[in-house]
């Protein structure tokens, strides 16, 4: 931009024009039919589009038909305007352009390879899901991309508990894709006064921030049921943002993603709120519960307990340092005491405190 125009002047920006294009109605379609799918179609269907929302779950299916409501998944929320639940994946996906996916990564490559006929080339298809595969450590991106190849892909990922998405609460987002045609289109169907999309050509960092920061939300829980004090919030979260930096940096990630939403942005909400489901299931095992017993009281998805042992394994694999993967990979699966590795972490060689500054050393004369 030259140096005297100011952001608004002349040309609309690329968010201005994406505002002019709301009050046309879209076709769309929300695939799975959880608390994030639930918030995505609430936000969807209140900007006026159609929303095909398709779940496997008849009865849930019916309940919405009927109600609006989705007990199960978002308690005291009730949906309106044009929404059309359906157990039929082929019918909610025939009549639309865009696509979003809030399947839990467990089940998305399934879901979706066995519906990969219903999808048109020029699609586009947008991941909502922050988790990865076990097999060959994919994204999800990376699966739309190998089992529906002419499909337009994108990732969006920021700090968005669903909870406060459905009361309307001021939120923000990242739509993540290499083709702008798919950064303004998502941009224009999902912005309103309570739901501000951004935008990032870096699909891999902000999918990576997005799966890895479900695993320091643990910690963060964690430390907060220990009562550990604020200082150690501050560095809990700082050296969880140097060490998922770290690693997704060292295999392609942009280092600046982890500075904005999707990165710092989603670190911060999930460390510090109770309605972050990975955040609770860490403060259960803080106070004393067993890992399966947290995850059964939840009743939701937690994705960070699959991701962990991913990425510690990943993490060995390539020779990145991660100690407090490592620290909560051995309280959670290896029975080691809180107390110890807080203690081991603490202790451990002093190092360099931003590293793309400073690099780290091995002996920590940094
Ligand atoms: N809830 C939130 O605040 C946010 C969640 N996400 C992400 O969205 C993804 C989905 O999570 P939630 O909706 O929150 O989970 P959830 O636990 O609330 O719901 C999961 C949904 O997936 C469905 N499902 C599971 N396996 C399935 C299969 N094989 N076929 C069809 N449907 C299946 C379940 O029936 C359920 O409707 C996760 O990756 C999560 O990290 C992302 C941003 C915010
Ligand atoms: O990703 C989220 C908020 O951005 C939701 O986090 P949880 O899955 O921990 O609830």
């Amino acid at each position: 931009m030259p140096e005297n125009r100011q952001p608004g002047d002349g040309q609309p920006s690329e968010i201005q024009k994406t505002y002019s294009g709301q009050s046309e109605k879209h076709e769309v379609a929300v695939l799975g039919g959880g608390s994030f799918g639930t918030a995505m179609a609430k936000v969807l269907t209140e900007n006026g589009h159609r929303v095909h929302f398709w779940m496997r779950d008849e009865a849930q299916a019916r309940e919405l038909s009927e109600k609006g409501t989705n007990s199960r998944y978002m308690p005291g929320v009730t949906l309106s305007g044009d929404l059309c639940p359906t157990t039929d994946f082929a019918d909610a996906v025939a009549q639309v352009d865009t696509v979003f996916v809030a399947i839990p990564s467990k089940a998305f490559r399934d879901v979706i390879r066995s519906h990969a006929g219903a999808f048109r080339p020029g699609q586009i298809v947008v991941s909502l899901t922050k988790g990865i595969e076990r097999d060959g450590f994919k994204l999800m991106s990376e699966i739309l991309q190998e089992e529906i190849p002419k499909t337009r892909i994108g990732v969006l990922s920021g700090p968005n508990l669903a909870a406060e998405i459905v009361n309307r609460e001021l939120t923000a987002t990242v739509i993540a894709a290499k083709v702008p045609e798919v950064r303004r289109t998502v941009q224009a169907l999902l912005g309103c006064e309570y739901f501000r999309v951004y935008a990032n050509v870096d699909v891999y960092g902000v999918e990576l921030a997005g799966a890895l920061k479900n695993i320091y939300a643990i910690v963060s829980g964690m430390a907060s049921a220990l009562e550990l004090g604020e200082n150690a919030r501050a560095m809990l979260m700082t050296r969880s943002l140097a060490e998922m930096s770290r690693f997704a940096v060292s295999l392609g990630a942009n280092p600046m993603t982890f500075m904005g939403l999707a990165g710092i942005g989603d670190l911060v909400v999930t460390c510090t709120s109770a309605k972050s489901r990975n955040y609770r299931v860490g403060y259960a095992v803080g106070r004393g519960d067993r890992l399966e017993d947290a995850v059964a009281e939840l009743g939701q998805v937690a994705e960070g307990i699959h991701t962990l042992l991913l990425v510690k394994e990943k993490a060995e694999e390539v020779g990145i340092y991660m100690p407090l993967v490592r620290g909560l990979y051995d309280i959670l699966y290896g029975g080691a005491s809180i107390k110890a590795v807080i203690s081991s972490l603490m202790t451990a060689v002093q190092n360099s405190d931003v590293e793309f500054i400073l690099p780290r050393t091995l002996t920590g004369q940094a």
